[in-house]
């Protein structure tokens, strides 16, 4: 006979909690006869009183009501707003430990992949707030006025604030400007439950070298009213934006940015630096959002290449180019890689840009050009990866393989996909010593890292 198992918690039920373990979205872990209990605000070492919020088949999730004993890694949550919004969610925790849970959390994914490779500590910041060179935030209405803000945790009512903690401070600055003049010309917020209204998204981006400074007003559809006194009254308060850019997005969806882009203002790129390297980048192309950590995790994957000045190099997902281009300098060639358009566009700009003769880059996606340049006899010494989320495909890494480079660098925003390509790689005869984890995303749980392999 089945014995139907029943948790041994029930919903609005208030529990003491002893929490044992941190999980990898930085949940605190507690257990009750061996029943998992994913815990908001509670810290490895303490004991807590929470309220269960919610009982499933294998686990349930609860949230912090009290703390009974606290973590010597608990720092003082002053502003609740960053809490309640998810976009902080190791705020909670001491620097230095933050820096330790990233590194223990690609080790405990190489141990359950079977990986023998070696976790670096994690390089970190100096100041690790107000670092983001990028903005994007929600327009609603709140009390009859336009409102900037962050959406609350799993919801889309917006929490209104101006003061980000992670974004740089002139960022911020520049946004709680642009919400009085959105509220002075009355430009009416979207309603994503009615999808009406006009103003979406607010969308800054900065150049942390150059000050400069792009706004996107992410629109539902072509009509705004007062476009020229908008871009007067922003180039006037905000004498650092170069760049204004209306973006259509109709879609009912959640994607931020549509596909049509009017410059409604100055250039269509803004220009930053990269390693001593000038780069002009489009609002829709990607680009890495921690400016000072940028340098350290190209520096760390230069390093890691251990150039000698011949190499042949393909940049895989290469963005603008600002990977391909840092190492050009140090090698022989490089090709590159990457999916968006516009990005490939900026990639090329930028070599000219930069007296750049010796790296080109081609648009299309990365695991069916790989394959095509191997059946091409294409051969390289280096490969770099620069993935997304979701990594690599077996197509991609067979090609790689079949090219054969000496070396492979992998640079990862996601370690459990990192772990599951290195297995594969693994099998291929490539293998790595080590890895390099650096913080791009300071009281954020993302975890970016560094890793040379290569052939045995
Ligand atoms: C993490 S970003 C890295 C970009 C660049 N290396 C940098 O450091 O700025 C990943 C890039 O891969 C691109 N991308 C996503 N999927 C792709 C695919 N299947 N093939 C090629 N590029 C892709 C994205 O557009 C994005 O530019």
């Amino acid at each position: 006979m089945k014995v139907k198992m029943q948790a041994p918690i029930t919903k609005n039920e208030k529990k003491e909690l002893t929490i044992q373990d941190l999980s990898y979205d930085g949940l605190g872990v507690a257990k009750v006869e061996g029943y998992p209990i994913f815990v908001d605000n509670a810290l490895p070492g303490e004991t807590v009183e929470a309220l269960i919020t919610k009982v499933g088949k294998s686990f349930g999730f609860a949230k912090t009501t009290r703390i009974i004993t606290a973590s010597a890694d608990r720092v003082e949550v002053k502003d609740r707003q960053y809490t309640q919004t998810g976009i902080a969610p190791l705020q909670h925790l001491a620097y230095g430990a933050q820096l330790r849970f990233k590194q223990q959390q690609i080790e405990n994914l190489y141990a359950k992949a079977k990986l023998d490779i070696a976790v670096k500590p994690t390089l970190g910041m100096t100041d690790p707030t107000h670092y983001r060179n990028k903005a994007s935030v929600p327009v609603r209405l709140i009390n009859g006025k336009a409102t900037i803000g962050f959406f609350r945790k799993h919801s889309h009512d917006l929490v209104p604030m101006t003061d980000f903690f992670i974004q740089d401070r002139k960022i911020d600055a520049a946004l709680a400007t642009l919400q009085d003049i959105v509220r002075r010309l009355q430009i009416e917020p979207y309603n994503e439950f009615k999808h009406s209204g006009v103003l979406r998204n607010i969308m800054v981006r900065r150049g942390y070298y150059t000050n400069e400074l792009m706004v996107v007003f992410v629109t539902r559809s072509e009509k705004i009213a007062s476009k020229k006194t908008l871009v007067e009254m922003i180039t006037e308060e905000i004498p650092d934006v170069v760049s204004v850019i209306q973006n259509i997005n109709p879609t009912k969806g959640n994607a931020i940015l549509g596909k049509t882009d009017k410059l409604l203002y100055g250039n269509a790129q803004l220009r930053d630096e990269v390693l001593g390297l000038k780069f002009d980048i489009s609002a829709q192309s990607f680009y890495q959002v921690n400016p000072q950590q940028t340098q350290v995790l190209y520096q760390t994957a230069i390093d890691a290449a251990d150039l000698t000045g011949d190499e042949t190099v393909i940049d895989a997902y290469s963005g603008i180019g600002t990977i391909g281009l840092s190492m050009a300098e140090h090698v022989k060639s490089v090709q590159g890689v990457e999916m968006v358009e516009t990005a490939v566009k900026d990639a090329n700009h930028n070599a000219k840009l930069n007296n750049t003769t010796n790296a080109k880059f081609v648009t299309g996606k990365a695991e069916v050009v790989m394959p095509k340049w191997q059946e091409e006899g294409l051969s390289a010494d280096i490969v770099v990866v620069d993935p997304p989320r979701k990594g690599l495909t077996p197509e991609f890494i067979n090609a790689v393989g079949k090219v054969g480079p000496s070396k492979v660098i992998y640079i990862s925003c996601n370690p459990a996909t990192l772990a599951r390509d290195l297995q594969l790689f693994q099998e291929l005869g490539y293998s790595a010593k080590s890895t390099q984890p650096v913080d791009m995303f300071p009281m954020t749980t993302h975890i970016e890292s560094v890793t040379a392999l290569t052939k045995d």
